[in-house]
């Protein structure tokens, strides 16, 4: 008897993935257990985002499966729109709307994929901008919200459907040391309060790692190493210390192609 609820959040089982003919992973087995939080580390260009945009479906792999709590990744339009409401994104942009207010960015999703009352939107909006300790901002336009506020704007409109799942894409781009430690105290905070599972994709490994249960390296077209935030600080593998470093010479090809699949 299969039991969903331990199903992980998500698995990549051997998957490849190919862009433009070209294949910038290969090998990609994860296991993300619910309620972690895993940091997705690797220089620029590893194909860090690559990897979430298969998790999203926005990217079908040429190879292998990749699931989400048990359920294979659909390719299908609808199924898919149905699958990407249990995933909360937050990308490098914050791609808030700028003509409408903080509350109005959050009331978004939930306009659009619910047909609940207005009042009950308001309140829930209340609710997820208390979580990010924004109320008091709800009628601010994103031009007055200083980065960090925006970024927590951004955060709440990503929880408004509750997603069990939460993907970061670069959360700390653009934001000072500050605004950098408010965001992670609140992803982990976030993470545990509502039982989430998230993925962080960050080259910011120092901010990180304090609230990762998790890292995994991506380079040179695979993972390169998959172990606790002690362990990669520990590690003497001179491929990840290279990044850790943030070394340019190395065995780490920095801003060279891809390998390509062998044929
Ligand atoms: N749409 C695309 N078509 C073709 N190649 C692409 C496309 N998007 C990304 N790539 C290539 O895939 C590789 C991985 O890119 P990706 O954005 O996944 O890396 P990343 O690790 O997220 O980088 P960064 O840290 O700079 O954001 C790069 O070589 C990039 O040029």
């Amino acid at each position: 008897m299969t039991d969903a609820s331990r199903d992980p959040a998500v698995r990549f089982d051997a998957v490849r993935l190919d862009r433009g003919g070209r294949t910038i992973l290969s090998g990609i087995d994860l296991v993300v257990p619910r309620g972690s939080v895993t940091a997705i580390l690797g220089p620029s260009g590893c194909g860090k985002s690559t990897l979430l945009s298969a998790l999203t479906g926005e990217l079908a792999p040429a190879a292998g499966r990749v699931e989400v709590f048990g359920r294979a990744v659909p390719q299908r339009t609808r199924e898919l729109l149905e699958m990407r409401k249990s995933i909360g994104v937050l990308l490098q942009g914050n791609g808030l709307l700028t003509d409408l207010t903080a509350a109005e960015n959050v009331a978004l999703p939930l306009r659009t994929h619910t047909r609940l009352p207005r009042a009950v939107i308001d309140r829930l909006v209340e609710m997820k901008l208390h979580a990010v300790g924004l109320r008091a901002a709800a009628d601010l336009y994103p031009r007055e919200l200083s980065g960090g506020m925006a970024r927590r704007v951004a955060l709440a409109r990503a929880i408004a459907l509750d997603p069990p799942l939460m993907v970061y894409d670069e959360p700390l781009t653009g934001l000072d040391p500050i605004a950098s430690g408010v965001i992670m105290n609140l992803v982990s905070e976030l993470n545990d309060r509502l039982g989430l599972t998230s993925l962080i994709v960050t080259h910011h490994v120092h901010e990180t790692l304090p609230i990762a249960d998790r890292a995994v390296v991506l380079a040179n077209g695979g993972i390169v190493f998959d172990g606790t935030p002690d362990q990669l600080q520990a590690t003497q593998d001179p491929l990840v210390r290279q990044f850790l470093r943030g070394e340019p010479d190395g065995p780490i090809a920095f801003d060279s192609a891809p390998r390509r699949e062998a044929a």
